[in-house]
């Protein structure tokens, strides 16, 4: 591992029963960088992306943070390590409040559970926090209503707001544009860009416009096994990479 690697995959497998979804991938992740990762349907994207967060098993290999082996550690303590993810499957609260989500995910943040938020300026501040973040992904006007009554653009907004409250240094994003309208998946690229350099952003994404607007490091994944690794120009011209897609989504131009 280099020094200055944030995430580092070492030979990480996933089988299911006698089937292969993640074979022995191996990639790094440094720090700040927008690093995509994508492939034809299929490939393992999803998989993989549970073992980095721990909401799956490994069956082989060794996931390092900060040069900490985190690879059996449950996704709570992933979090407390500076990871926060999105999901494909939602896991928001559907029966509380926008605002309430937020600032849920902001107390596995301050770590100290309801008790530290019992002095009302610290409430008052965390409350504004939350507020704010609301208004950062688009959701001005859905504070108070039920998470359950967002549509499914704005669930995925919502999100990205619960993610960003616990402040992770590595986001983790599944398919965070799946199911937006195109107005919405604008609206989340330009929220992505606009993230602090210093947070490092993995993202598994179909949408490769997305991906080729956002993305400084692109990891090519294929029948589970990584086919490459490079700038979104150099993936773009391989020749190996057009030939994965070939029969599915043209790699963009
Ligand atoms: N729980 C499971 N049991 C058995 N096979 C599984 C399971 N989950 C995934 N797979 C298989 O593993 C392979 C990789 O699936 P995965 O969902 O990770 O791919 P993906 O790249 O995310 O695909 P997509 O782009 O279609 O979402 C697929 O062949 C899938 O059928």
């Amino acid at each position: 591992m280099n020094d200055l690697d944030l995430l580092e995959l070492r030979s990480v497998s996933r089988r299911f029963g006698s089937f292969t979804a993640v074979d022995e991938v191996s990639l790094t992740v440094r720090p700040g960088a927008r690093h995509a990762i994508i492939g034809p349907n299929g490939a393992g994207k999803s998989t993989l992306f549970g073992l980095i967060s721990g909401t799956r098993p490994v069956s082989g290999g060794t996931i390092l943070l900060d040069g900490q082996d985190v690879t059996r550690l449950p996704v709570h303590r992933r979090v407390g390590l500076g990871t926060a993810a999105t999901f494909q499957h939602s896991s928001l609260f559907l029966r509380e409040t926008v605002l309430e989500n937020v600032l849920l995910a902001a107390l596995l943040r301050t770590g100290t559970g309801l008790g530290g938020w019992r002095k009302v300026s610290a409430r008052a501040a965390e409350i504004d926090r939350a507020r704010s973040l609301l208004d950062r992904v688009g959701l001005p006007d859905r504070h108070d209503l039920m998470a359950g009554a967002l549509s499914h653009g704005e669930r995925r907004q919502l999100e990205v707001a619960v993610a960003l409250a616990t402040e992770p240094r590595l986001l983790l994003l599944d398919e965070p544009a799946a199911g937006m309208s195109p107005a919405e998946t604008a609206r989340l690229t330009e929220l992505i860009a606009a993230l602090p350099a210093e947070m490092t952003v993995l993202l598994v994404e179909h949408d490769l416009d997305m991906v080729f607007e956002l993305a400084d490091t692109v990891t090519v994944l294929h029948l589970g096994r990584h086919l490459i690794t490079g700038t979104p120009d150099h993936v773009r011209a391989s020749a190996e990479v057009q030939r994965a897609y070939l029969g599915t989504t043209e790699v963009a131009s």
